[in-house]
């Protein structure tokens, strides 16, 4: 929601993307979800910008493995550094930009989440210990962001510039908690 304050172009596309595919109905549906290619996109680059959490849960090393020619020795205690993928400077270009369109069209399709493919950015983790609430934690997010900016405008209140600096708590938060005046938008 801080990226969609402080980046009202954004928010109006995807105001005109849900409008498009929802027009005045009362509710947005699950279904009507996978039609908004740009709602993803927006979900999918807060996650790789601003992962809940920086790292996964501790796993251990069953073999010893050479990676990159350092030995991770067997029963060594590995954990991934998720925050720091998802702005890796060698893997995307401006990597502090929230940019949606990135993840739009065959990119989006490129970046998969499931990370079958390649692993770009893993903010529900990757492989067997892959989070389990993946779908619903995604279905939420979508859905609470539609429901949001199709009802109610998001805009930054004077005084409190959106301030993106994090700190780390049980998950990572914001220091300085958002402000913005919600209005209603015209049915
Ligand atoms: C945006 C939302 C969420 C994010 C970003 C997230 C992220 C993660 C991450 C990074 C892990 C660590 C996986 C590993 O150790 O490799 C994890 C594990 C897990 N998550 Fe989530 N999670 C989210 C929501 C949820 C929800 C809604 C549920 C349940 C309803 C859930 C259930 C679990 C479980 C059970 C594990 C442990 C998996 C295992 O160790 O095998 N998560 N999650």
């Amino acid at each position: 929601m801080a990226n969609l304050v402080k980046n009202q172009n954004i928010q109006e596309k995807l105001y005109s993307e849900i409008q498009g595919v929802v027009g005045s109905a009362e509710e947005i549906k699950e279904d009507d979800l996978g039609k908004m290619p740009y709602l993803k996109a927006v979900v999918s680059k807060g996650l790789r910008l601003h992962p809940p959490t920086h790292f996964v849960l501790p796993h251990t090393i069953k073999e010893d493995i050479v990676l990159n020619g350092y030995l991770i020795p067997k029963n060594a205690l590995a954990n991934f550094m998720v925050g720091e993928m998802g702005r890796d400077p060698k893997v995307w270009k401006d990597p502090m930009e929230f940019k949606p369109e990135r993840f739009s069209g065959d990119e989006y399709q490129e970046v998969d989440i499931t990370r079958s493919k390649e692993i770009k950015m893993m903010p529900f983790s990757a492989g067997r210990r892959i989070c389990h609430g993946l779908g619903l934690g995604t279905l939420h997010m979508e859905y609470f962001l539609a429901n949001s900016v199709r009802d109610f405008k998001w805009m930054g209140v004077e005084g409190h510039d959106v301030d993106m600096s994090e700190k780390m708590e049980f998950t990572v938060m914001m220091v300085t908690p958002l402000w913005a005046h919600v209005s209603p938008r015209p049915k």
